[in-house]
């Protein structure tokens, strides 16, 4: 058994990017999106902490208690309720930072994208890394919504062109740039209020049947 929760045998890919993904807001129970806000904060104050010694020692043992518990019930990423959770921020999924989307249709997405310490890159801004995995995602689902398919990034280019700072509602917005057979060119910006802090473009190319 993985730490996916599939067995080594089924850990060959066995092709396609679903889009069979068993969507189901019920897994994890009402309160999942609490327990991802609970996780965050923790990311947070672990990024934050000079814990003494003895802290570490209790913060390691409440850890391995967790753990155990956790790594008996994962399962596959197809059916975990982080990444399918598309009722809460990011689909529940923390890996991704924290958003909430306001409009999303084939001509692109709007969403607030909200940094915080765990995103920290230096002097209180966030890190280049998560503001072009925000995009990644968003431009992702934008790459979907107007394909109607799987899409992969191609490439991404991300120009950072103001400081994006933490802690603040920051706005995302995605278009597309043009459609030419199964390369989809978007584009998408990043705002704080009306300052610019980031812009992307992109080619995600939709996959074709049981295409990795
Ligand atoms: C699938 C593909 C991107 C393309 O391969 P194939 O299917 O074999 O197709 P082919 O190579 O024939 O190209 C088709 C057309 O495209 C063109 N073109 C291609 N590349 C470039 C380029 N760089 N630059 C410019 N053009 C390029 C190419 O010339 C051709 O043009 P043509 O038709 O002659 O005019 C493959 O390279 C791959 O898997 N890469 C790794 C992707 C990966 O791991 N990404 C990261 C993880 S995904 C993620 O995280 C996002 C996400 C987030 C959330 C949710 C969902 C998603």
């Amino acid at each position: 058994m993985s730490e996916t929760g599939a067995t080594t045998q089924d850990d060959a890919h066995e092709g396609g990017f679903r889009t069979d993904m068993a969507i189901n807001t019920d897994r994890g129970g009402p309160r999942y999106g609490e327990f991802v806000d609970a996780v965050r904060l923790f990311m947070d104050r672990v990024r934050a902490a000079e814990p003494s010694e003895e802290l570490v020692d209790r913060m390691i043992a409440s850890l391995a208690l967790m753990n155990d518990e956790l790594g008996a019930v994962a399962i596959d990423e197809w059916n975990a309720p982080s990444g399918t959770r598309i009722d809460l921020p990011a689909r529940g999924n923390i890996t991704l930072p924290p958003y909430e989307v306001s409009k999303a249709d084939e001509t692109g997405v709007e969403a607030t994208v909200r940094f915080s310490r765990f995103h920290l890159g230096g002097n209180n801004a966030a890190h280049g890394g998560y503001i072009g995995l925000a995009f990644d995602d968003l431009l992702g689902m934008t790459g979907a919504l107007s394909s109607g398919k799987v899409t992969r990034t191609a490439y991404l280019t991300v120009n950072y062109r103001s400081i994006t700072p933490l802690y603040r509602d920051l706005t995302v917005r995605t278009g597309i740039d043009r459609i030419d057979g199964r390369k989809i060119f978007v584009t998408a910006t990043m705002h704080d209020g009306d300052r610019l802090c980031a812009e992307a473009d992109g080619l995600f190319v939709a996959l074709k049947p049981g295409q990795p």
